[in-house]
């Protein structure tokens, strides 16, 4: 194929899960498409991609699927988000992190500077009742408000939307409506049953076991 050893496209052992690359794009935290992203794909080390089909298999019969939004990342696509973060000029809040300031994201480990994205082994999904259209979000309405005002972005409600850099987002946070602590039990339920282990500060990010020691690559992703 044309991926190095050990890595698959998702579509081609998962077709069924639903992909929304938001780094091959404008539509994330920075507002520009991270470099290393030439097109909008799910890659991931052929386990971990295994193991997710499993978890879509699993979800379907309560009429559930996956829907993600980052899988293998370039390690010049974690620079640059880093650099995003890092830089010293423009706003420190935006509606993607309403109440924690752009330049404290990495210390507060809501970026990485060196990510497991970049292993192949860590990929950022919520749930979409199946068939559900992907509807688009409200611009301007900060991630933390709630669903009717942020929009649903066609996943099911999970609190507070994919990349919204705040307390609300760990996923045992507090004060949530009662369904979206549920769905994130029952996501981080499904993904454990599976080999996956959510990360406590972000309820859309997970790793898959046994991912130490692996090595982070820079290889760009493109659409087949
Ligand atoms: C940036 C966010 N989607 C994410 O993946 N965060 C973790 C901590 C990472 O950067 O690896
Ligand atoms: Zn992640």
């Amino acid at each position: 194929g044309d991926l190095p050893a050990g890595f698959v496209r998702l579509a081609d052992l998962a077709p069924t899960i639903r992909q929304d690359m938001r780094y091959a794009g404008p539509d994330n935290v920075t507002g520009h498409p991270l470099a290393g992203y030439a097109g909008p794909a799910c890659i991931l080390r052929t386990e971990a991609a295994q193991a997710l089909a499993a978890v879509q298999r699993d979800l379907a019969p309560e009429g559930l699927g996956l829907v993600v939004f980052d899988c293998y990342r370039p390690q010049r696509a974690v620079a640059d988000l880093l650099a995003w973060a890092r830089a010293g000029d423009g706003p420190q809040r935006a509606p993607d992190h309403p109440a924690v300031d752009r330049r404290a994201l990495v210390a507060l480990g809501y970026i990485a500077a060196r990510s497991v994205h970049s292993t192949g082994y860590a990929v950022d999904l919520g749930l979409a009742r199946l068939g559900a259209p992907a509807s688009p979000g409200q611009a301007g309405a900060p991630c933390t408000a709630p669903v009717a005002r942020r929009g649903d972005r066609g996943l099911i409600d999970f609190g507070t939307g994919f990349d919204c850099f705040d307390p609300k987002s760990w996923t045992a946070a507090s004060g949530l409506p009662a369904e979206a602590a549920r769905n994130r039990r029952r996501l981080v339920a499904a993904m454990r049953a599976e080999g996956f282990a959510n990360y406590p500060r972000e309820w859309w990010h997970f790793g898959y076991d046994g991912h130490a020691g692996a090595a982070a690559e820079d290889f760009p992703v493109t659409a087949p």
